[in-house]
């Protein structure tokens, strides 16, 4: 499948935070959410995938090129959507759009004006009287109306209500119905992930923890509950992270059929959420550091 970006081994690094040896990739027609906890990396290394960081070492492409050559067209084919303030505070939307339009040249005021409609936004009304969910629908709205290849979303659904997060999340699916769109965002909400991923990236203190097809995970995870006498140092070996507390153990495995076998009916299987995957996952790195210290 054709890569749309693709960082290999990038590092990045600040006072007390380094992005290590980053490799990904994001395919062509897919969903790939971006997932992990505070300060671990998200936006840095959505940063350096729009060129607005560069990196200390490794190579990012997008759509197969760099941007060492072709920054103007790797740009035009984005629809970048920021999770910060990003546009100019006194002006409408009418005439950010204005400004905005001269940048791209594959513009379209009739996809503008319907997204407007279609989230009900206020062409004339100052955008500093906007509320956080307003702002995110006409940064959405620009960033939509040049026939953008590639969405890419910092944390879009951030503070905003279950409403407007699903609506949110209609208006991408609608995107990707026309086929050949891909959209790469970030976020700490995993539910908003489990309808609408094909992918997903796991980024933990700056490391790529894994990249995994949504549809696979749903197979291949389990979280497994027990009591105590089941483990020892043998079948503890056939889970990722695992909690132990006054009446058992919960723990996570990504081979759900072996784990099947060897416990058969004893213990009781269930299926993960994405935020349970998260958990176990940084759990199982956390143990494995304490006892390998
Ligand atoms: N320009 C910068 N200069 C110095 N430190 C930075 C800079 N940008 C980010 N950092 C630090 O790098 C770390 C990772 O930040 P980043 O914004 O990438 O995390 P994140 O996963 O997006 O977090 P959140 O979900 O909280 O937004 C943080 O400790 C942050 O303080």
């Amino acid at each position: 499948m054709e890569p749309v970006v693709e960082l290999n081994n990038v590092s990045k690094s600040f006072k007390g935070f380094t992005l290590k040896d980053f490799s990904l990739t994001v395919r062509k027609g897919f969903v790939h959410g971006f997932i992990g906890g505070n300060g671990v990396g998200k936006s840095t290394t959505i940063k350096l995938i729009m060129n607005l960081l560069e990196p200390d070492r490794g190579e990012v492409s997008v759509f197969g090129l760099s941007y060492k050559d072709h920054e103007k067209e790797i740009k035009q084919r984005i629809g970048f959507v920021y999770d910060e303030f990003v546009f100019y505070e006194h002006l409408s939307l009418a005439e950010m759009k204005d400004i905005v339009k001269r940048a791209y040249k594959t513009w379209d005021d009739d996809l503008f004006y319907e997204y407007v409609n279609t989230f009900q936004l206020p062409l004339k009304k100052p955008m500093k009287t906007f509320s956080k969910g307003m702002m995110m629908k006409a940064s959405l709205t620009i960033a939509l109306s040049h026939h953008a290849e590639l969405i890419i979303m910092d944390e879009p659904t951030s503070g905003l209500d279950p409403i407007f997060r699903r609506e949110l999340l209609e208006v991408l699916r609608s995107l990707m119905e026309d086929g050949g769109k891909t959209i790469f965002f970030s976020t700490h909400i995993t539910t908003d992930l489990d309808s609408i991923a094909d992918y997903i990236t796991f980024i933990h203190n700056g490391e790529h923890i894994f990249t995994k097809d949504l549809f696979e995970m749903n197979e291949d995870y389990a979280l497994v509950k027990g009591e105590l006498e089941l483990l020892d140092e043998e079948t503890e070996q056939e889970f990722i992270g695992i909690q132990r507390n006054s009446f058992g153990f919960v723990a996570l495995t990504d081979h759900k059929e072996r784990v099947e076998d060897v416990f058969g009916d004893t213990v009781l299987i269930e299926e993960p959420s994405l935020e349970d995957i998260m958990f176990y996952t940084k759990k199982g790195a956390a143990d494995y550091v304490q006892l390998n210290s």
